[in-house]
Formats: structure tokens, C-alpha cells, sequence
């Protein structure tokens, strides 16, 4: 059945018009200063709003079985609570258990996905190597349609790959055209931090934040830069939340390197101070890697976000309940790590982006949904208001208010670490594929609605990188021969 969207702006990464948006099925098929409702076609009235593209959230994790439990939201209830903050499609992370082969991850996550209400793609974690890693590399790009592979310097242990296999890995994936990603803190480093600070008698949510410093994120994300610079790949740094980092990512870019860095909602409007909290579970539902920083910090992300040295905000939603969070009472490093924010991503960015001026409409559209999908190699099939594209579309009027209260939202846990935050600007309607899914506080999107999103290797960006390193690839010299 047609939709009709009628009178409002569309905004568009790069540009903003009044406009008529008309969808067909899943698809958007015109967008016209007037369009006539074709005969059935049901129209929605836009006056007063803005009409953008559904947002990408490029990291989650669902149903994640991460340091002794497994994280609460599901397919379905994460990409419901993205529905009704206007976001239409996630990409979460396959990510192997030990010993288990990328395939099999890739299988069990395609599984659990089966529920999701609205569009996902997979990014996969390298967390070794071997033959049959590089290997199964190829079918992952070629036969999965998964162009991006995450890599952990942290979680000692556990997930964290070292500095050789990082060289292999990236290697791979300028073999491959795939995009290399990493989770850029120094796991040695955060280790014998969190050793020091158990030692001193810090048991509580703080000592995950003095154990993680900035320094820990700036070193690993500078030796990621360059070891990604030496085997010839481009890199995506994701969870960039301090200025050590982002000044990495700004100096790499200002050489001309391929690096891109995803701030997350979180670090931009919540600080350090939230763990020094004497309520122990107010603190400890806010530990996630790496931790809130202090509030100057915040400043680096925004300039960065304006400047375009960091590109996409994300929320790392990996949420955990009150009671899971509490297997870490006595030991911080035992708190499951991560937040939620899947649903509020949006309206908090807008409130604290747009509406201070400092980002405009068209920055706000790049930063949640067309600099991803350019960087996955989806674009203009999601991130864009155009002929052609998914009819993954979200209605936002800027006038609308809320104040975020967990009794309200759609995620599972208890808690939101945004409780009490004023937003000014939020979706009143959000299309799935041409569907409605949400509308005015009615969730209508239902369970397995979600589809795949396969990605195809080789962006723009790869093929500029191998032509521009196949030119300037140091040579053998030419000598003559020296008769002994
Ligand atoms: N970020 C976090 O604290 N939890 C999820 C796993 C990860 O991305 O590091
Ligand atoms: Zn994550």
C-alpha cells in the first residue's frame, strides 16, 4: 500500500527542501515539491516536521553472552526500542566464542536475528588467528555480505587480539575490501590498572573509570592507526570517547589516512562524575568500556562531530539489568560492561546537538544515519530520502518534548542511564520498509519484520586505497650485477 508523507522538509545529509515523499511498498518512489495521493494511497501529515532517514545504529549488541551472563535486550526488544526512537537498522556484532569458527557465530547470531522487528547487519569479531581465521575471512565478506570486522584490544583474556594478529587482520581485510574496526583501549595497560586499584582497596564502579583512563584509549587508538596504515587498510574506530583519541583520528585524517571515529550518545551528555555516585547501582549501570569521562572531554567529541574528523554516533546498547550488573558487587571488574540508549540515541542527540547550535539538521542526518551507511557500503539504499531508496524514514517534529524515564521505555532493563534528561525534538512516526512501525507511542512493528542487510566488500574508499598503495609501493631497487 502507498504512503503519502505530505508538507514537510526533507532532510537529507547534504541538503534540506520541502518536499512530498511518496512510498510504494518498501520503497521510496518519489520526492517532489507536490505529489498527488494516488487512489488508496494513505496520507500522513507532515506539516511543521522534518523528514529524514530512519537512523543507523551501527553498534549493538543483542543478546550478547559476555562476561558471565548475557545482555537483556533481545533482537526483538532492541530493534523495537530502536523503532521508536526513529532508528530502522542496527548492526550488531557476531563475535565467536572461544573455539568457535566464524561461521558458527555467523549462524547462531543469524538465529537469534530471526526476531528482530526492524532491518540488521552484522559486523565479525577476529578474536584470533589462524589459517582457518584467514580463511574463513573470505566467506564472511563473499558469501555472508559482512564488510566489516571488529577487533578488541581490550578484555584481556578473553576477546583481546595483540598487536600481530591486529597486523594479519588488517591485511586480510584490505585483501578483501573489508573495513577493519576496532574496540581501541590497551588491554595490558587496563589490566594491571584494575590490579593496582583492587590492591589499593577500590572495589567499587570507580575503579572501572581510574582504570581506564584516557591514555589507555589514545595509546591503542594511535597503534591501531598505524599498524592499519602499515598493512595498507583503512580503520573505523568505534566508541571514540576521549580527546587522546580523537586527536589520533584528527592527525591520521589530516594525513590523508582512511580513519573514521564513532562517538557514542553516552559519552557526549554523561561524565565520569556519574561513578562516584554513593548509590552503588546508579553507578554501576553506567559502566561500559571506555568509561564516562570527564566533562572536558566532551568538548573534543563535539568539535570533532562538527569539524567531520568523527563521523557516526552510535550507543554500544549492550544493556544489562540492575541485578546483572550486581555480580560485579565487591570487584568492579566483575560488573557486566555496558548501557543501553538504543531508543534515546536521537532525541538526546538532536537536544544537545541541534537545538544548541551546534550541529545543524543536514550534520545531525550524517552523523545518525548517512555517514554509516556510505562507510557499510549501503548507501543510498538506507541513509537517504530519495527515489529509490528503503522507505526507512522517520517523521521528527523539532517542537516535541519528553523527559526520558525508564518507566517509559521499550528496552528491557530497569534503569536508563539518561533517566531525567529533557528532550526537545522527537519522531512522531517511523517507517520500516514502508511500513509504519511506530507512530505517536503506538509500537507497531512486530517480531521477524527485521530483514537481513548483506553489504557488498569494496567501497569507494577501499578501491582509492589499494589504487593510491599499489602506485606507492616501495620497490626492489634495480642494480646491476656485481661479479664477485
Ligand atoms: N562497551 C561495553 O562496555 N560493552 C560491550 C562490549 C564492547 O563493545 O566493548
Ligand atoms: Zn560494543
Amino acid at each position: 500500500m502507498a504512503i503519502l508523507i505530505r508538507g514537510g522538509t526533507v532532510v537529507n545529509h547534504d541538503h534540506a527542501r520541502r518536499a512530498d515523499v511518496l512510498v510504494d511498498g518498501e520503497t521510496i518512489v518519489a520526492v517532489a515539491e507536490t505529489i498527488d495521493a494516488p487512489a488508496g494511497a494513505e496520507v500522513v501529515d507532515a506539516g511543521g516536521t522534518y523528514v529524514m532517514p530512519g537512523g543507523i545504529d551501527p553498534h549493538t549488541h543483542m543478546e550478547f553472552p559476555f562476561m558471565g551472563t548475557v545482555s537483556a535486550d533481545d533482537f526483538e526488544w532492541g530493534t523495537k526500542a530502536a523503532l521508536s526512537g526513529g532508528t530502522t537498522m542496527i548492526v550488531d556484532f557476531c563475535i565467536p566464542a572461544p573455539g568457535q569458527s566464524m561461521l558458527a557465530a555467523y549462524q547462531d547470531w543469524r538465529h537469534k536475528a530471526e526476531k528482530a522487528a526492524a532491518d540488521y547487519g552484522f559486523h565479525m569479531a577476529v578474536t584470533s588467528w589462524s589459517r582457518e581465521v584467514w580463511e574463513e575471512m573470505e566467506t564472511v565478506v563473499r558469501t555472508y555480505g559482512i564488510n566489516t570486522f571488529k577487533h578488541f584490544m581490550a578484555y584481556k583474556g578473553a576477546l583481546m587480539v595483540n598487536d600481530d594478529e591486529l597486523y594479519h587482520s588488517f591485511r586480510r581485510c584490505a585483501e578483501l575490501g573489508a573495513m577493519p574496526l576496532v574496540h581501541a583501549e590497551n588491554g595490558d595497560v587496563v589490566f594491571r590498572l584494575q590490579q593496582h586499584y583492587l590492591e589499593q582497596g577500590v572495589t567499587g564502579p570507580e575503579g572501572h573509570a581510574y582504570s581506564r583512563p584516557p591514555e589507555v584509549e589514545g595509546e591503542a587508538t594511535n597503534r591501531a592507526i598505524m599498524i592499519a596504515d602499515m598493512a595498507g587498510s583503512p580503520l573505523y574506530v568505534v566508541h571514540t570517547s576521549c580527546r587522546p583519541a580523537h586527536e589520533a583520528i584528527a592527525r591520521a585524517r589530516a594525513a590523508g589516512k582512511r580513519v573514521y571515529g564513532e562517538p557514542l550518545i553516552q559519552h557526549l551528555v554523561l561524565d565520569e562524575d556519574e561513578y562516584r555516585n554513593r548509590d552503588w547501582d546508579h553507578a554501576a549501570r553506567r559502566v561500559m568500556s571506555p568509561p564516562f569521562r570527564p566533562r572536558e572531554h566532551q568538548a573534543s567529541l563535539w568539535a570533532g562531530l562538527q569539524s567531520g574528523s568523527l563521523q557516526v554516533v552510535a550507543t554500544d546498547h549492550c544493556s544489562f539489568t540492575s541485578e546483572q550488573k550486581r555480580m560485579g558487587r565487591g570487584d568492579f571488574t566483575r560488573i557486566p560492561n555496558g548501557t543501553g540508549g538504543l531508543e534515546d540515541r536521537m532525541p538526546v542527540l538532536w537536544t544537545a546537538g541541534v537545538n544548541t547550535g551546534r550541529l545543524t539538521r543536514e550534520e545531525f542526518v550524517a552523523a545518525t544515519s548517512a555517514n554509516i551507511a556510505r562507510i557499510l557500503n549501503i548507501y543510498p539504499k538506507k541513509g537517504a530520502v530519495a527515489a529509490g531508496s528503503d522507505a526507512d524514514i522517520v517523521i521528527w517534529d523539532p517542537r516535541a518534548t519528553k523527559t526520558i524515564s525508564a518507566t517509559r521505555q521499550v528496552s528491557r532493563i530497569d534503569y536508563n542511564v539518561f533517566e531525567g534528561f529533557s528532550c526537545t525534538g522527537l519522531p512522531v512516526v517511523t517507517l520500516s520498509r514502508g511500513r509504519i512501525a511506530w507512530k505517536e507511542g503506538d509500537l507497531r512493528a512486530e517480531r521477524g519484520e527485521g530483514r537481513y542487510v548483506a553489504r557488498d566488500p569494496f567501497p569507494a574508499v577501499h578501491v582509492a586505497n589499494s589504487t593510491w598503495r599499489e602506485l606507492n609501493a616501495p620497490r626492489a631497487v634495480e642494480r646491476a650485477e656485481v661479479t664477485p
